[in-house]
Parts: C-alpha cells; sequence; structure tokens
C-alpha cells in the first residue's frame, strides 16, 4: 500500500497537454502476436506498466527474447514462429486479465507443457472457468487445481491446440474470447470457434480480429460474433518492423473529463487517431454533459464550455471501464445518473459497482444498486457538509480506476477556496495501467 495522496484543487482553468501511455490492451495483445510470429518486431510508443510487465516477464519465462527500453518506450520481441521454447515455467499474471486470460490460451499451443500459473490475491477470485473449460473440453490442455476449482493457482499439462470445433462461454469477460481468437489460426487443423450465449465488452473483440488481421491472418468469416473459423496451421507476420501503439483510451477518460470538472482545455496528444479502442467513445458521453471537443491534427482537444443540466442514463457495457469516470463526477450534477450493463465489473480488480456506491456514499450522495447498475442522486449540499472540516479519505480497493477517477473529482475546487477535500488512499495502484497519472495532474496544476 502506497501513502494516502491530498489531491489539490485546480483553483484555475486548466490549460495544457497530455502525453497519455500507450493502450494497456493493445501493448499486452501486440506482444503475444509478436511473441507467435516468425519475425522480430518493435513496439512503439508502448505502456510500461505492472501488466504490461507482466506480460513481459512470463514471455521471458517461456524462453522468448523481450526487451524493454522504458525510455523510449519500445518493447522488441524475437518471434517463436508459434513454438513456445521452454516446456515448463512458472509464470504469475498479478492481477492482469490481459495477461491471465493471453497466456493461458497461448500456452496451450505448446505440445508435453507443464505450466504452474498463479495470480494476485484478487486475481485468485477472478472468472477463468470459461477458458479453462473450454480448452480442456477440446483437448488443448489438462488442468490441476491447487485451490478453488475453476480458479488461479492451477497447473496446465498443455497438448498443443486441435482443430474442430470450439465452442466457449466468453460472458463473465471477452478476454476468454479474445485469448482463444489469438490462438485459434495457430491450431494444427481448421478450427472455428463459436460463442456459446453472449460476451461482454464487446469492442474488444473487434480489436482482437482487426489486431489478428494487422498481423498477417486474414479471418475467414465477417462476422464479429461468431462463428469464428480459421484454417489452422498459420503463422503471424507483421509487415513492417516496428508497430506503433495507439494511446491509451481509457487513460484519456480521465483528461477528457478534467476541463468539465476545473474549466479550461486540454490537448490530449495522439487521441485523434485512435481507431482499435471503443473506450474512446466515452468523449460522447461528455458531449452530454457539454464537454466539448476539437480536432487539431493527430490531437484531441477537450474544452469546457457549459454544464449542461440533468444526468445521463447510459448502457455502459461496451465502454464498461470508462464508467467510474463517469460515476464519480456525478456529484457534480444537478440530476441522477443511471449506468448499467456493468454486472461483469463486480468482477475484475474489485467489485467495481460496490466500491464506487460506497465511496459516494461516504461522500454524501444517495446510490442505488441492482446487480448489473448503479444510479446516483446527486447531492451537492451533502458533499460540501462531509467535507466541510477535513479532506475525506476514499478507498480505492487495489483498483487503478477507483484511484484515477477520484483523483479527477478531487480537482474540483468545491469549497471555492483551493482547500483540498479529498485523499485517495494508495494511489500507487494506478501503476496497473498509469504510472504517473498523479505527476501529470500535479504538472497540470503548475
Ligand atoms: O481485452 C481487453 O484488453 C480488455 C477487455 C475488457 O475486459 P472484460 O471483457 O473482462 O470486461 C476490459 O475491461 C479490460 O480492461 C481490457
Ligand atoms: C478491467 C481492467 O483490467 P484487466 O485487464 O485486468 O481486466 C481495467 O483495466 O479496467
Amino acid at each position: 500500500m502506497s501513502e494516502a495522496l491530498t489531491i489539490q484543487p485546480f483553483t484555475r482553468p486548466v490549460r495544457g497537454r497530455v502525453t497519455l501511455p500507450g493502450s494497456k490492451s493493445i501493448t499486452n495483445r501486440a506482444l503475444i502476436l509478436a511473441a507467435l510470429s516468425q519475425e522480430s518486431l518493435t513496439l512503439e510508443a508502448a505502456l510500461f506498466s505492472d501488466d504490461t510487465r507482466i506480460m513481459a516477464n512470463a514471455l521471458r519465462a517461456l524462453g522468448i527474447t523481450v526487451s524493454e527500453d522504458e525510455a523510449g518506450k519500445t518493447i522488441f520481441v524475437n518471434g517463436c514462429g508459434g513454438s513456445i521454447p521452454n516446456p515448463e515455467a512458472e509464470i504469475y499474471v498479478g492481477n492482469a486479465g490481459t495477461a491471465a486470460r493471453f497466456l493461458t490460451a497461448m500456452l496451450c499451443l505448446r505440445e508435453g507443457g507443464v505450466y504452474r500459473m498463479d495470480g494476485s490475491a484478487p486475481m485468485r477470485k477472478r472468472p477463468m472457468r470459461g477458458l479453462l473449460d473450454a480448452l480442456v473440453t477440446h483437448g488443448a490442455a489438462t488442468v490441476e487445481y491447487h485451490g478453488e476449482p475453476g480458479f488461479f493457482p492451477f497447473t496446465l499439462r498443455t497438448n498443443g491446440v486441435p482443430g474442430g470445433e470450439l465452442s466457449v462461454d466468453a460472458s463473465a469477460s471477452s478476454q476468454i474470447l479474445s485469448a482463444l481468437l489469438m490462438v485459434a489460426p495457430l491450431a494444427k487443423g481448421p478450427l472455428t470457434l463459436t460463442l456459446a450465449g453472449e460476451t461482454v465488452s464487446h469492442p474488444f473483440i473487434g480489436m482482437t480480429l482487426a489486431m489478428i488481421e494487422q498481423f498477417g491472418i486474414q479471418p475467414q468469416g465477417k462476422s464479429d460474433t461468431g462463428p469464428f473459423p480459421f484454417t489452422g496451421g498459420g503463422r503471424y507476420y507483421y509487415p513492417r518492423p516496428a508497430y506503433v501503439v495507439e494511446p491509451d483510451a481509457t487513460a484519456a477518460s480521465y483528461y477528457a473529463m478534467l476541463p468539465w470538472v476545473i474549466g479550461g482545455s486540454l490537448t490530449l496528444e495522439r487521441c485523434y487517431g485512435i481507431g482499435l479502442q471503443g473506450d474512446i467513445h466515452f468523449i460522447e458521453i461528455l458531449g452530454q454533459l457539454g464537454a466539448f471537443f476539437n480536432v487539431d491534427g493527430a490531437d484531441l482537444v477537450a474544452e469546457f464550455r457549459e454544464r449542461k443540466q440533468g444526468g445521463v442514463t447510459e448502457d455502459f457495457n461496451a465502454i464498461s471501464d470508462t464508467f467510474l469516470t463517469l460515476a464519480a463526477i456525478t456529484p457534480l450534477l444537478d440530476g441522477p445518473t443511471t449506468i448499467s450493463g456493468i454486472a461483469h465489473t463486480r468482477h475484475q480488480e474489485t467489485d467495481r459497482i460496490a466500491a464506487m456506491a460506497t465511496e459516494l456514499r461516504k461522500l454524501g450522495q444517495r446510490v442505488d444498486e441492482t446487480d448489473d447498475s448503479m444510479t446516483v442522486h446527486p447531492d451537492f449540499t451533502a458533499i460540501v457538509a462531509k467535507t466541510k472540516d477535513s479532506p475525506l479519505a476514499i478507498d480505492t480497493y487495489e483498483d487503478h480506476r477507483v484511484a484515477m477517477s477520484f483523483g479527477i473529482l478531487g480537482s474540483h475546487d468545491l469549497h471555492g477556496d483551493g482547500r483540498p477535500w479529498l485523499t485517495i488512499n494508495d494511489p500507487n495502484c494506478c501503476a496497473k495501467t498509469f504510472p504517473n497519472f498523479f505527476d501529470v495532474l500535479k504538472a497540470l496544476r503548475g
């Protein structure tokens, strides 16, 4: 746990530029695809954070050369052409959902592999069952659980991925389907993936299919809901020596929100070019609140113009990582906000609906919860009263997004005199995806 951080409100409208970190989802997909490809490849503008270090370390444990240059934001990967060198390894996935799901499926490509896998305490509760059951039923691996069946830790004994039909339940996480999609082209024969039921966070499936194509494999079908047919026996190959990672669209949501919270304008570098990440559509929700976005070359400029009346009612299933960015600022709205389609986020870094509801209630807000939604009835008088005498401490539940979203709320000059009123417990949990988040905020304050 890192020391608590008191957020200093902005007393003047913000002006400046933000260089966002590289996308977590793209960096970790590109690491898997580059590791499986035939050539060597350099990732540029890559993310350096807990989640990408976990992925890079795991690939090294498998005998794949991965060298990182953090200052230059590049990662060099020498692809193994689909043949994982080390038949045995211990793999630690921390609390990185992408590493947990993507590596589990990738390891099954190795015939005769024995891999012991574990994660952090929160990861030991996150859903893996849909993926593991699909791999075992298909004959790609056997699994020996060392704790609760269906969860980390476990040992995988891997067989290579046979062709045929593979049906998967990805209702708990789209990462389960993305993981199988990335290994399917390398199966031993023609393989068709089908989805049993629906998946969540659907744009991430589009990202996976688009990146598979960038790495030289044309998906046979056109559908992004399945079935997904692959001819098998394929090899990944990226046609250029460098792959440039987009800035992280979820990270952008915080700094897209900031001018609305405190006034002013912020240039979000390279964000106009974002094409693979659905989370960029969060700015349309900000538009409903009165935020305004301009394009300046490859940059997006977020501007404060007005605060529209009322709250927001929106299904966040497709962009659920951004729901916390909106939920945290609801006390500043003057009408109720309902965020739905987020049941699956109860099984992510923490139970995110419960975490946000608990912290907003501490701030005097009335919050109604259902299994898959939350409604916040804002109470401005209550938040002022609750923080009048001393700053209120926000618990972050080892969830980077709880820390960052309340960091933006705390930047608002609530008492009109620049007095700090919010403290973030364990702010360094933002290292999962955006290690310098609070430094960027401080630098903008000037
Ligand atoms: O594939 C990905 O890169 C991700 C998919 C989503 O997960 P779920 O499908 O579990 O929501 C998202 O929440 C996560 O941050 C990244
Ligand atoms: C849900 C998230 O992460 P993960 O990749 O661990 O699922 C997230 O970053 O909000």
